[in-house]
């Protein structure tokens, strides 16, 4: 059986992913493919358990370092569990935020340095980087999400302006040094616009 792909979307807080992540999954069927949907931090019980623990409670709970052990051994679950499985099976399979996050948020915007983060989290990944990771910018996505969340925005979406602006710049260095697996996608404009874009930077994997 022919191995399936693992494609990741990223990006700030508010830009679109979730709404993406449906409506790229729903096109992919149309086109025939199987498709798995799923989400980082989570996606296996135990990393939604872990969930809970990184975005419920104070900023202080954790320690920076902790944090960023935390996200890899939730996403070393989710790899075991959910993502390798799947693509071994023939699946497309579609991830809300990956490993790329833990490169931005923690190891970029979080200060912990992104090599260090990539290092932490290498032991778990195995080498199951994405095949394609798409990264949706959108100038007002810090807005939308406040509109979206109002006073009730988690542990980290709830950081500083300067953090999120970080998490940014962090995201665009990650994706011109890896021009190939990383896409810049415009997420502005109607829904379905976003998805034909994201489609269209797929094209050479269907
Ligand atoms: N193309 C669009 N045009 C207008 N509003 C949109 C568009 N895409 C998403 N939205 C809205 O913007 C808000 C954020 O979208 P969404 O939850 O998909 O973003 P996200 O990147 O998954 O956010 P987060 O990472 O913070 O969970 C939602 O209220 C959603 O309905
Ligand atoms: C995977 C991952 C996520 N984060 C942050 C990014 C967001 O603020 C939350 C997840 O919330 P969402 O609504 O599901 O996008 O967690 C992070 O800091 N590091 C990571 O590796």
């Amino acid at each position: 059986m022919a191995r399936g792909r693992f494609i990741t979307l990223e990006g700030g807080e508010g830009v679109g992913k979730s709404t993406q992540l449906a409506a790229l999954a729903e096109a992919l069927r149309a086109r025939g493919l199987t498709v798995v949907t799923t989400r980082e931090p989570g996606g296996s019980e135990g990393a939604e358990a872990i969930r809970r623990l990184l975005l419920e409670g104070g900023e202080e709970r954790w320690s920076a370092p902790a944090e960023a052990l935390l996200f890899a051994a939730a996403r070393t679950d989710h790899v075991d569990k959910i993502v390798r499985p799947a693509i071994l099976g023939g699946q497309w399979v579609l991830s809300d935020r990956f490993v790329d996050s833990s490169l931005a948020y923690q190891g970029g915007a979080g200060g912990l340095g992104i090599e260090a983060v990539r290092a932490v989290n290498a032991f778990g990944i195995e080498g199951w980087f994405p095949d394609r990771t798409l990264l949706l910018l959108h100038p007002e996505g810090a807005e939308r999400a406040r509109a979206r969340d109002g006073a009730a925005s988690d542990r980290i979406g709830g950081r500083p302006a300067s953090y999120h602006q970080a998490v940014e710049e962090s995201f665009r260095a990650i994706a011109a040094a890896e021009p190939e697996r990383v896409r810049l996608i415009d997420a502005s404009g109607t829904p379905e616009e976003v998805t034909a874009r994201l489609l269209a930077a797929l094209g050479d994997l269907l």
